[in-house]
């Protein structure tokens, strides 16, 4: 079983249900942040251009590598995943698009272990290492990130808590001391802020009551605070408001290192306008069927996805 503190941080990139809020309860126990933290907004810390120029193709390591990848519904067999092959490198930005149903979501879902799908055949390697038989609090910590459509809610438990747990499950694995909430609150504090999120939403439980904007800022929260080697991102743009949208697009931005990276999953040309891809690839039927540059998502934008199909 996994360490309490590995699980909390999986918890965040997971809605598994594993992860459920009735699994998580137990693993973390609620602090108000300290009173003698003001919980007003220091400087804004600098933030990125929200317009970046075109992501380079980087000449980085392989971060992950898919081959082959066959993946089914646990419960019924039915095939969703039909030979996925995708390179990431260190420093890429990916896009996946494609019509409802093609597998966009599943194969992230795959990706970060979710228990629904079982993987029949094919490689998944991250970092040289086999995903498959990794658990989902490995793949976390291990440096994968998901944020999902539908992120979950964790009764009884805060924000604030929950990504204290998160951080300090990473440093731990990296040798690290824990951060104390003091400390911590100086390291989220800014993020809040960059954000332009009330700092009140630290001390709400993890997505109780929130909106569906509120939910996908507060994603985009956690992997600015944790952070991630690789963070998937499905269909973040859902939901957003124009200003929401360009607001988490200057967060990940922000994020963007030359060696870390970002799968996303959209269906609108607007997240790819704030967020650049270096390459933009087409699911359909469980597949990528064709991958190149964002001038792909152009002709989807103008031709609809028959006319992809058909290329
Ligand atoms: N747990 C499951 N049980 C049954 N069917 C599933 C399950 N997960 C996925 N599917 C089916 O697999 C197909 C692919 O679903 P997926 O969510 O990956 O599509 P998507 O490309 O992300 O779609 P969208 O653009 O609508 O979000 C769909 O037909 C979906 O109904």
């Amino acid at each position: 079983m996994a360490p309490p503190l590995a699980a909390a941080a999986a918890a965040v990139s997971s809605s598994s249900p594993l992860f459920s809020p009735s699994s998580s309860r137990p693993l973390i126990r609620r602090h108000a942040p300290p009173s003698y933290v003001s919980m007003r907004t220091r400087g804004r810390s600098q933030p990125a251009a929200a317009v970046p120029p075109p992501a380079a193709e980087s000449s980085g390591s392989p971060l992950l590598e898919v081959r082959g990848l066959t993946a089914s519904v646990k419960e019924t067999g039915q095939q969703i995943l039909a030979g996925v092959d995708l390179t990431i490198r260190e420093g890429e930005i990916h896009a996946i698009m494609g019509k409802n149903g093609s597998g966009k979501s599943t194969l992230t879902k795959v990706l970060v272990g979710h228990p629904h799908y079982e993987v029949t055949g094919g490689t998944i390697l991250f970092k040289g290492e086999d995903l498959v038989d990794m658990e989902p609090e490995e793949r976390s910590l291990a440096g994968l990130f998901m944020s999902f459509q539908a992120p979950i809610e964790i009764p009884g438990v805060s924000n604030f808590d929950f990504l204290l747990m998160a951080v300090n499950a990473r440093r731990e694995k990296s040798g690290l001391p824990a951060l104390g909430p003091l400390e911590f609150y100086s390291v989220v504090s800014p993020k809040v802020d960059d954000l332009k999120m009330d700092p009140k939403f630290l001390d709400r439980n993890v997505n109780e009551g929130f909106s569906g904007g509120e939910r996908k800022r507060n994603e985009i929260l956690q992997l600015s605070v944790i952070g991630a080697d690789l963070a998937l991102l499905d269909e973040i743009d859902s939901g957003l408001d124009v200003d929401a949208l360009e607001d988490v697009a200057i967060a990940v931005n922000g994020l963007l290192t030359p060696q870390n990276s970002v799968l996303m999953i959209t269906h609108y040309q607007r997240l790819l306008d704030l967020i650049k891809p270096s390459y933009v690839h087409i699911m359909e039927n469980g597949k990528i069927i064709k991958t190149g540059d964002s001038s792909i998502a152009t002709q989807i934008n103008e031709g609809g996805f028959k006319s992809i199909a058909l290329v």
